[in-house]
């Protein structure tokens, strides 16, 4: 049986490399941003950063399907765009030469940039090995100034085995709380910037970001709370993705009485995982939106992990083997596992009043 190791060491490489160029169009004013058909924003950091992961993973492991969020076909219309994206995706690479070989090195073209984004096109389902990818999670975040991650996962036979989540603008320091600001302004200045990884029954650890070999890990786990009243809970900024009003009424049920904090991706997952929050919620704001699996593969993981359960409003875990959406779920519950039972039944009682 595979322990996976070289399947994590492969990912947190990836991610790593993928990060040196989203810092970059972080920091820069214009982020050569434009609207997808669904209106959601992309930029050129979401291009470059699936063409190099994607290029990293068919290098290591070629049998592997990429089920990634961007595709090509906009920037094959948008030439000016594609140079854009190339002009960053060449110069990208590891300090350390060795660590850059084990992902293949440079991309070859702008061709082979292309078509290494359109290879995130598997699919999805519940054979075989898929690696679920979001180039960067949280793009209005990463917008906006806040937060934003960049995630990878592996399933084999749609069970999740392997997750990545770097986080270049949360705090290095595991146990740095969140307060209710940490998601606004953030930077990804000294002292910012964690990679998190996990392998199913191995645990989850995190390290810092770096832009070479990898930093040594420490281990990490949600952290112990006796009462569900002391917790700080995690929601998304964007009220559209995740209702902030059954969300506060959940956390009133609970006796909750810090306020909530918001903050844009999976750097909510990372953050509970990591003791530095305690419960992240994410309610349904429409019937038909089905979540994404890129948006929840890594962190699900991790946070199970962690001593985390990760389940949908119902109870239900997270199903990653029907597609390229959690079509079988709806919504997101995530609490250390002895609290778990308490928070789903608050967020059924609040739900459950509505629908009568
Ligand atoms: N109506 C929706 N409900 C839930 N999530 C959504 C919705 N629309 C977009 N998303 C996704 O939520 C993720 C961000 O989550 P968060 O709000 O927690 O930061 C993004 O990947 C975003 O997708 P997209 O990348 O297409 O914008
Ligand atoms: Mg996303
Ligand atoms: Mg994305
Ligand atoms: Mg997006």
């Amino acid at each position: 049986m595979s322990d996976y190791s070289s399947e994590l060491h492969i990912a947190l490489l990836a991610v790593q490399r993928a990060v040196i160029l989203t810092k970059r169009v972080f920091n820069e004013k214009a982020k050569g941003t434009v609207s997808k058909d669904d209106k959601s924003p992309v930029t050129i950091g979401d291009f470059g950063a699936q063409a190099l992961i994607i290029k990293a993973i068919k290098h290591a492991f070629p049998k592997d399907e990429v089920v990634g969020e961007e595709e090509a076909n906009t920037l094959r219309e948008n030439k000016a765009l594609s140079n854009q994206i190339w002009e960053l995706v060449k110069g990208t690479k590891l300090d350390e030469p060795s660590s850059d070989a084990a992902l293949g090195g440079e991309l070859e073209s702008e061709e082979d940039m292309l078509k290494a984004i359109d290879q995130g096109n598997s699919k999805g389902g519940n054979k075989g090995r898929i690696w679920a990818l979001d180039p960067i999670d949280g793009t209005k975040g990463f917008l906006r100034g806040g937060q934003y991650a960049v995630c990878l996962a592996l399933m084999v036979d749609g069970q999740v085995k392997v997750g990545v989540l770097g986080c270049p603008n949360l705090p290095v320091d595991d146990k740095e709380p969140l307060d209710a600001k940490s998601g606004e302004d953030a930077s990804d200045g000294p002292g910012r910037g964690v990679l998190i990884g996990a392998v199913e029954g191995q645990g989850a650890t995190s390290r810092p970001l770096g832009t070479g070999t990898l930093q040594n890990p420490s281990a990490i786990s949600m952290r112990p709370i006796q009462d569900l009243k002391d917790a700080t809970f995690c929601e998304s900024v964007e009220a559209g993705h995740s209702s902030h009003d059954d969300q506060a009424e959940i956390a009133k049920k609970l006796g909750i009485t810090k306020p909530s904090v918001r903050m844009d991706s999976q750097a909510k997952y990372a953050s509970i995982a990591r003791g530095a929050g305690d419960v992240y919620l994410r309610l349904p704001t429409s019937k038909t939106y089905e979540e994404k699996i890129w948006d929840h593969a890594a962190g699900d993981l991790i946070v199970r992990e962690a001593g985390g359960e990760v389940t949908d409003v119902h109870g239900n875990r997270l199903d990653f083997g029907v597609g390229r959406t959690l079509k079988n779920n709806k919504g997101v519950v995530a609490a250390p596992k002895a609290s778990h039972n308490e928070v789903v039944e608050a967020v059924k009682a609040v739900l459950g009043s509505k629908a009568s």
